[in-house]
């Protein structure tokens, strides 16, 4: 499926959501679209002195329960209807876990792998520079995303603060620790599905020794490893953008990070400890009782999803299952705990980081643990018991769950704020 009509297949899980309760049409109207998606070409100069445009932009879709909140990707692909619809998840996600933010999202289209560390760091502070006007500690809070990274928000509310002439660590999450960001904000967007698995472990008839699959080795798919790795699991299979690697009796975790550290692919390990090659969407066919995608939208498709033996999908990506693959999936009973929960971890860590360098008093690591799970576990079983009760599915519970709070906001708002920025 391409960028084209993301959104539209989007909104078809809202439609699907606002079907299961008695909701006003304003509120879908007012969902159905972005509040406002800035585009601008970003011009830097490289290391041999020529000169280069990015195209960039900042969505913030709703923001009725707060500020904006979501993070900010580089990627070649990137597009303004891409960047809408995460913005639209992200609006979701912050409401399902009852964060006092609306959803926003950003992105330059560049490949960063090609860009000097010099050249990076000049196009981040160009974004921010751009962007300056429309981002805020209390207006639209980026973080990290796909391709991007502590080093990268570092320098980014580095600019912002020397824009407007104030240290303003509370502009950006996900920062570097040295410079406001919090303990915990690494391993969050894993560690919030890990600690939802195990919540509904019994619910979900798990095994004691589950056998995982995980498609993206980055920041979500390397911690979920580890995580799943230090609870007894077994991670059998996992891919990045080259290829994948599989062995039945548990891959080497440390050899895979080792690796991804030193810039090689996973596939790099192929004929050390047992590993083998997997090929394309082998992956996702991978006998397994977990299949953790981890990297991008579309990955489970028409095409692909009647091939996966999981009974389990744990979505730490974004958007990785389409509205067709989502009903083969569920004709097969295959159980999905949706993107807007379980990867929520990542933005729940992220609004810690916020209230912790707005009140200037930092938390310890344990006390991030054991608020990201009580929430986790508080929204999840909340989530859960309505899928059961109703007799939908996970993803459509969390819809109605978000929508819910997300109408409430709205009505309180009254009909005369429409036109506030
Ligand atoms: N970071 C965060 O806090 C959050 C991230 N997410 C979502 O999680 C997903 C992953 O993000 P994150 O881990 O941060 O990103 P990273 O940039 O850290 O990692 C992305 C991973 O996906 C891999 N990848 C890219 N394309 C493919 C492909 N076609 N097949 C297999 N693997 C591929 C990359 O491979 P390679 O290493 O070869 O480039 C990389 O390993 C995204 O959907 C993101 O929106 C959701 C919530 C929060
Ligand atoms: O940490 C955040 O604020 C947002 C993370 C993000 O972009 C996401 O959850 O998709």
């Amino acid at each position: 499926m391409s960028h084209a009509n993301l959104l539209e297949s989007a909104l078809v899980r809202l439609d699907e959501a606002a079907g299961h309760i008695n909701i006003d049409p304003d509120v879908i109207e007012k969902l159905k679209y972005a509040r406002e998606t800035m585009k601008v070409r970003l011009m830097i100069r490289m290391d041999d002195g020529s000169r280069k445009s990015f195209l960039a932009w900042r969505c913030r879709y709703d923001d009725t329960r707060g500020p904006t909140k979501g993070g900010i990707r580089y990627h070649p692909d990137a597009t303004a209807e891409e960047v809408e619809t995460l913005a639209f998840w992200m609006t979701f996600k912050c409401a399902v876990m009852n964060l006092p933010y609306g959803g926003g999202k950003g992105a330059i289209q560049v490949d960063p792998r090609q860009l000097s560390k010099a050249e990076l760091e000049r196009l981040s502070r160009a974004y921010i520079q751009a962007f300056s006007g429309i981002i805020g500690p209390d207006r639209d809070i980026p973080a990290p995303d796909v391709y991007t990274n502590a080093m990268i928000m570092g320098w980014m509310a580095d600019e912002y603060s020397q824009i407007v002439g104030q240290s303003s660590p509370a502009v950006i999450t996900g920062k570097p620790l040295a410079l406001g960001g919090s303990l915990g904000r690494n391993d969050a967007t894993a560690r919030g599905g890990f600690y939802l698995v195990r919540h509904l472990a019994k619910d979900l008839n798990l095994a004691p020794q589950l056998r995982v699959a995980i498609q993206g080795f980055g920041n979500a798919g390397q911690h979920m490893a580890s995580l799943m790795a230090g609870d007894g699991h077994k991670i059998i299979a996992v891919s990045d953008s080259a290829g994948g690697v599989y062995c039945a009796d548990g891959l080497d975790i440390d050899l895979l990070i080792a690796a991804k550290n030193n810039n090689q692919s996973v596939t790099s390990t192929i004929g050390l400890k047992g590993h083998e090659m997997l090929r394309g969407d082998d992956l996702v066919a991978v006998d397994c009782d977990v299949l953790v995608p981890s990297a991008m939208e579309n990955m489970i498709h028409a095409g692909n999803a009647a091939s996966i033996k999981a009974k389990l999908i744990v979505e730490l990506a974004n958007g990785p299952v389409t509205t067709e693959a989502d009903k083969i999936l569920a004709d097969k009973g295959v159980t999905i705990l949706p993107d807007i929960l379980a990867n929520a971890g990542g933005v729940t860590v992220s609004y810690f980081e916020w209230v912790q360098n707005r009140q200037g008093y930092y938390w310890t690591l344990e006390e991030i643990h054991e608020r990201l799970k009580a929430i986790m576990e508080r929204e999840g079983r909340a989530i859960w018991n309505h899928a059961r009760e109703h007799n939908v599915t996970v993803r459509t519970a969390a819809y109605v769950h978000a929508l819910l709070r997300l109408a409430q906001a709205i009505e309180a708002h009254g009909t005369q704020s429409d036109f506030i920025a």
